[in-house]
């Protein structure tokens, strides 16, 4: 973690540490994420658990539950809504039935890098979709990295569209990830993520889309045979809060919160993109023929997949949707 951050975030821990005594109360604080202990999600987990300790001088107590042991996202998503639940990390995707503006975040080769993606999901645009969660009973606090997904089956290389016929893909329990697959020729079956190591095993589905860093902290290798580099879509993760215990914070808590959760973020993609970087060679050495698209098959992806970013755009609304394209076109143009 570069030293300015460290330094600044000291400065700014230690205003809150100062005045946090006086009105943060003690509390446990369950948070639920689907992935394993072992990996990006967990790891940064760790980090924000340990930064609100630190701010809170030990009041404020996060509960991990990793591996989905608190249900899917969607059921997690659900506790926190009814109150059960006061925290949880888990995909955008499956919160467009809650606020279908997070489906822009679904937009097949929207970002061209992930530096990209933290100056939009950091930046206006991010925040004004995240702000639409706490009409519905959420508040979210910042985007973490789940990264750039890519393909994996167990029946054969995926060298061309048509290699995608009548492959049993799983995909998240989202519209965007189904059209858009089924529009790729595949045979897309939606499913919660944490159903899906059993259903490769059982050869229920034959394969599936994740970034590497998934691909391998959830042992995929060892269900599917076939990698094929497609980088067709930058996945983030989200940071929520139940509405009903944030109400019941004092100012102090709720900056401790999000204070945490942007020093964890800043950590997780960090360490995200070092795993990413070693993860496909990894891959590889566990057994996984690798194929990377060419650009001639990851254009037809694109031309295949222009109806679905219309939908998309209709259903996240054409003035959200062409401010994001005035963002991306101002970035991509200092
Ligand atoms: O379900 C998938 O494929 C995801 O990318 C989702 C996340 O990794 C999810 O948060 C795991 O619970």
């Amino acid at each position: 973690m570069k030293i300015k951050t460290l330094l600044l975030s000291c400065l700014i821990g230690a205003s809150i540490v100062s005045h946090a005594v006086a009105d943060v109360q003690t509390r446990q604080i369950r948070f639920g994420y689907g992935l394993n202990e072992n990996s990006n999600q967990g790891r940064a987990t760790k980090v924000f658990a340990d930064e609100v300790s630190r701010l809170s001088d030990g009041k404020l107590r996060i509960r991990a539950f990793g591996g989905a042991t608190l249900g899917s996202d969607i059921q997690m998503q659900q506790a926190l809504l009814g109150g059960a639940q006061e925290m949880m990390v888990g995909s955008t995707a499956t919160l467009v039935g809650i606020a279908s503006e997070m489906a822009i975040w679904d937009t097949p080769f929207l970002f061209n890098s992930a530096e990209e993606a933290d100056v939009i999901l950091d930046g206006p645009v991010g925040q004004k979709v995240m702000d639409k969660l706490e009409e519905k009973g959420l508040i979210g606090l910042v985007y973490w990295e789940n990264g750039f997904r890519n393909l994996t089956n167990s029946r054969r290389p995926v060298e061309s569209l048509e290699d995608l016929d009548g492959i049993r893909l799983r995909v998240m329990q989202n519209n965007v990830f189904l059209d858009s697959f089924r529009n790729l020729g595949a045979n897309a079956v939606p499913m919660a993520f944490s159903e899906l190591f059993t259903a490769l095993e059982t050869k229920t589905v034959d394969g599936q889309e994740n970034p590497f860093n998934t691909i391998l902290s959830s042992k995929f290798y060892e269900v599917q045979e076939y990698l094929t580099v497609t980088n067709h879509v930058y996945s983030p993760w989200i940071v929520l809060v139940s509405k009903r215990f944030w109400d019941r914070l004092s100012a102090t808590e709720r900056d401790i919160l999000l204070e945490a959760a942007k020093t964890a973020r800043d950590f997780e993609r960090e360490d995200t993109r070092k795993e990413a970087a070693m993860a496909l060679a990894e891959l590889q050495e566990k057994g996984m023929k690798v194929n990377e698209l060419s650009l001639e098959e990851v254009e037809r992806m694109r031309s295949r997949l222009v109806d679905v970013n219309q939908t998309i755009a209709q259903g996240v609304g054409q003035d959200l949707w062409d401010e994001l394209q005035a963002a991306l076109t101002e970035l991509r143009s200092n």
